[in-house]
């Protein structure tokens, strides 16, 4: 089992993360709290109660677990893909891919790594929604004071399961996205790529970045139902399960509300998989 491909995963995962996240709070922030008019307002609001620090909240536990759910990720797909293919990353250069091994391996690495990212994407989603300002004397502190005591938060006042809440609303955005994810990476290097050439970093960048906004086009709507779910339990239960959220929410705020955080979805998705796929790309060629 190749080792390597598990570590350049992890690496390559936390440098996209670091990019990411201040679009990833103001996305969560519109897919769940009806108080914005738009990106403009709530990035505003956020900055004028919060300052800069609100917009990186709840970014300390995905750094260090983008190292499980990142090379879980990058390690599954690649052993699915040597199983599938009995090819290894090397010798996959060398001749055309078969896409149909490439979306399932992908879709197996996101089934696997949605159950690994559950835990910590709700403790980063509690924690993003907070908007209070720091603590100070004479402030009310936030219900949760960090990614630890929100944990233990959520173990005692929903139980176990309460960590797991909106998983099913994940593995469902990330089985098939992550098969996109990696056709569309995997296609466009190809594609970019003359014939017996090694993959150019312009290339890792470019099929990067489309990968991950193409992934994340289709990834959105499940995306907000997981975001839903993720927050309901805090104050009170509202959705009786999955399709109840879909449901209601879509009677309440229309169809529109599934596309909720499209454009900052989009938008972080060319930056962030770009600097993943280049860094995995390259740490792999380093370590190999
Ligand atoms: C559509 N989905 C769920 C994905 N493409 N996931 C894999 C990339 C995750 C990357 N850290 C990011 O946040 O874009």
């Amino acid at each position: 089992m190749p080792v390597e491909e598990f570590v350049a995963g992890w690496i390559s995962g936390a440098a996209g993360l670091i990019l990411g996240h201040p679009l990833d709070t103001v996305k969560v922030r519109l897919q769940t709290q009806n108080v914005y008019r738009g990106i403009v307002d709530c990035v505003i609001k956020t900055y004028q109660r919060e300052s800069v620090l609100g917009f990186f909240k709840g970014m300390s536990f995905p750094i260090c677990s983008v190292a499980v759910v990142n090379s879980v990720l990058f390690g599954t797909y690649s052993n699915s893909l040597l199983l599938l293919s009995s090819t290894s990353h090397q010798d996959r250069k060398a001749q055309p891919p078969n896409y149909g091994h490439i979306f399932v391996a992908g879709s197996i690495a996101g089934f696997v790594q949605a159950y690994c990212l559950a835990p910590f994407d709700l403790i980063k989603v509690r924690l993003q929604n907070q908007t209070e300002p720091r603590a100070r004397p004479g402030v009310a502190p936030s219900h949760y004071r960090g990614p630890l005591h929100c944990a233990r938060t959520i173990l005692r006042e929903e139980g176990p399961r309460g960590l797991f809440r909106g998983a099913w609303a994940l593995v469902l955005r990330d089985t098939p996205s992550l098969g996109l994810y990696f056709l569309t990476y995997e296609g466009l290097s190809w594609w970019l790529t003359s014939d017996g050439k090694e993959r150019g970093s312009a290339t890792m960048l470019v099929a990067g970045g489309f990968a991950g906004i193409i992934s994340w086009v289709v990834a959105t709507p499940l995306d907000v139902v997981k975001a839903r779910m993720q927050m309901d339990g805090l104050k009170q239960q509202e959705y009786r399960g999955l399709l109840d959220c879909m449901v209601s929410s879509a009677r309440q705020e229309g169809p529109g509300v599934f596309f909720r955080g499209l454009t900052l979805n989009s938008a972080r998705a060319f930056p962030v998989n770009a600097v993943t796929f280049f860094s995995y790309e390259h740490l792999l060629r380093f370590l190999s």
